[in-house]
């Protein structure tokens, strides 16, 4: 089917565009997980990115000095993380967005902190803003833990290193009637409860969807992957997308891929990229998609105002309020989590390097904690705590090494929301910060933590240095906004059951489009009890069955090959479902066969 005008193809006579069924765009946990399940299924599927490799397993070359002779990128390395912050070339964040967000294979799960929590029933409830259809959510959890199990021992000798926090912090909870568990095996139960932090590492290394799902992925003839290829919005005539605009003319005619007659867009971009892909699509809040018109060379790809979609794009954005706190603690080694990239202590260095065992096996944080607590306004609100060995140097008056840091969010049930947008570069950006709108959410906050507090004095030898000569309640009124980010954005293209109040529908299909959907942090209409990336992912895995459910999980397309607006005669077909699967490729036969092949499997298919 040819998805470039015969204007385009005819001035650009040698590019050939394959089309595919699927094409999805980003290659975070969502899109990730996404390509993985749609190509199982015998989908023809394009994968696009526009970062480049990040672990040693996918080409990354970024090799601390350390490491040199290996294949070990700082972004395997996951006691690495906490240095992405203060390295002076952050490339691997999106340098158009003006929060951190991961621009590079793997997205955030290649930047974060690998803290991995399994969904509670309650985090997918029709309370949490889910639509009931998505509430039996279990099974797609179940999907996720079979294909990336969670530990909270990532070190390849199974022990725990620089367990210092846990101990004293774990003294103050018990104090507090807080009770130890493992907390992954039980993921319901999370009030007065503390344990270990679970990560989505594998082997001493980072994991996640990059290590699990897009191996599966690219072992598949049906999947493609091109990463360093920007998106800027898709291609659409009113409610049919046709196919995405690329940065890469090698892709298809002034870089256009189409998709199949029967195919889909997923948009996997992220709570930031999918909401500007939309704006870019005209596609959004009138007061957008002017932004993007007044810019000369975006607004060129924007569809005539006539078929302009009017929805909430952006808007009902939340992300965790956070404060942190810090203590001093004689028994506490503060460990130098930023020059670790450059000059870690020698011999975790070389312990790491001999088996991924040790310090560097994991992320800075070592000990979470959860407690419900109602607000003012009557509302049960969940909180969330995270300790790390790790400190301020601006701090004179205090053993610099004897430091832990507690990070305090507040997470499901908080009712500020903010908005999301583009700015005149067409840069995204938070329009309305989404923290403390509600006062009661500071409110709350403010009584969480001078109960935290209030239990200091009961654990010997443990001192609270921030704040210092000052209220708990100064010191959140005066707390710097951005540090309250969280990076945990979601909602901008929020699920639910109407245009109105929502982006996408119970199957994930933008509202009055007939092929284009949203995958990823954006459409989780509120925040899960803990940081999100196992409900992202877990998400994912409804989405695949709910959009290969739509398509009848059946696939027979032909897989045309523009040249010039010639057809080279490519077939392909495939079917899966009750059936098993059948995947036929006629490239083999592409001489001779290719007519009778395809008649062949067309009839079949009927017949099936
Ligand atoms: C610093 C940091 C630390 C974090 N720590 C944790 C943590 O410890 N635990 C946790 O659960 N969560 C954490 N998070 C949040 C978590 O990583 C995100 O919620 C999650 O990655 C979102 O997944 P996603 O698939 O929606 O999008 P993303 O991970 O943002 O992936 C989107 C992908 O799309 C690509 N892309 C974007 N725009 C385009 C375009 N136009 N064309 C082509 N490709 C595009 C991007 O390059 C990226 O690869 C952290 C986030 C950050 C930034």
């Amino acid at each position: 089917s040819a998805l470039v005008d015969s204007e385009e193809s005819s001035v650009l006579l040698d590019v050939a565009a394959t089309a595919y069924d699927f094409v999805i765009v980003g290659a975070g946990p969502a899109g990730i997980i996404m390509a993985d399940r749609l190509s199982e299924a015998g989908k023809n599927v394009l994968l696009l990115e526009r970062g480049g490799p990040s672990t040693g397993e996918t080409g990354g070359q970024d090799i601390p000095p350390w490491a040199n002779g290996t294949t070990l990128t700082r972004f395997d390395i996951p006691g690495l993380y906490d240095s992405e912050f203060s390295v002076k070339d952050t490339y691997f964040f999106c340098k158009d967005v003006t929060v951190q967000a991961g621009c590079i294979l793997g997205g955030g799960s290649s930047i974060n902190g690998g803290l991995y929590w399994y969904p509670r029933d309650l985090d997918f409830s029709v309370a949490n803003g889910w639509p009931s259809a998505w509430t039996d959510h279990a099974p797609y959890t179940d999907k996720l833990k079979q294909r990336l199990p969670s530990t909270d021992h990532p070190s390849t000798d199974g022990i725990r290193y620089l367990e210092q926090t846990t101990t004293v912090m774990g003294q103050l909870l018990d104090g507090q009637g807080y009770v130890q568990q493992t907390i992954n095996d039980d993921p319901d139960s999370k009030e007065h409860i503390y344990g270990y932090t679970n990560f989505d590492f594998i082997d001493g290394k980072r994991g996640g969807p990059v290590a699990s799902y897009l191996r599966t992925a690219k072992a598949r003839p049906n999947f493609t992957y091109k990463d360093y290829t920007l998106v800027s919005n898709v291609v659409r005539n009113g409610s049919q997308i046709t196919g995405v605009q690329t940065n890469d003319t090698s892709l298809g005619p002034k870089g256009v891929v189409p998709i199949t007659d029967n195919g889909s867009v997923i948009l996997s971009a992220g709570s930031f990229g999918s909401s500007r892909i939309l704006f870019m699509s005209g596609i959004g809040p009138t007061d957008m998609i002017n932004i993007v018109q007044q810019n000369s060379t975006a607004a060129a790809n924007l569809p005539p105002m006539a078929q302009w979609i009017n929805l909430p794009v952006g808007q009902n954005i939340s992300d965790n309020p956070s404060i942190k706190l810090l203590f001093t603690h004689p028994l506490l080694d503060t460990y130098p989590w930023a020059s670790a990239v450059n000059n870690p202590r020698p011999a975790d260095a070389a312990q790491y390097l001999k088996d991924q065992s040790g310090v560097l096996a994991a992320s800075s944080a070592k000990i979470n904690f959860w407690r419900s607590v109602t607000g003012t306004d009557g509302i049960l609100r969940w909180v969330q705590g995270t300790a790390r060995p790790s400190g301020s140097s601006n701090l004179p008056t205090v053993n610099a090494s004897q430091i832990f840091s507690l990070t305090v969010y507040l997470s499901e049930n908080i009712t500020s929301r903010g908005r999301i947008g583009i700015n005149s570069a067409l840069q995204a950006t938070p329009l309305v910060d989404p923290w403390f709108v509600d006062p009661v959410d500071k409110s709350t906050m403010i009584s969480v933590l001078n109960d935290i507090v209030a239990g200091v004095s009961n654990v010997p030898n443990l001192t609270l240095i921030q704040p210092n000569n000052q209220t708990i309640e100064d010191y959140v009124n005066t707390y710097n906004k951005a540090s309250m980010n969280s990076d945990h954005w979601v909602g901008a293209n929020k699920i639910g059951l109407s245009p109105s109040e929502s982006v996408v529908d119970t199957n994930t299909k933008v509202y009055n489009t007939n092929n284009l959907f949203v995958v990823d942090a954006s459409i989780v209409p509120a925040l899960p009890v803990g940081n999100p990336q196992g409900t992202i992912m877990s998400a994912a895995e409804q989405a695949a069955a709910k959009i290969l459910a739509l398509s009848g999980n059946m696939t027979l397309s032909t897989n045309t090959s523009l040249s010039g607006g010639t057809n080279s005669g490519m077939c392909k077909g495939s079917f899966g479902g009750h059936f098993g699967f059948l995947f036929l490729d006629c490239r083999l036969w592409i001489q001779s066969f290719v007519p009778l092949l395809c008649h062949i499997s067309l009839t079949m298919y009927s017949i099936l």
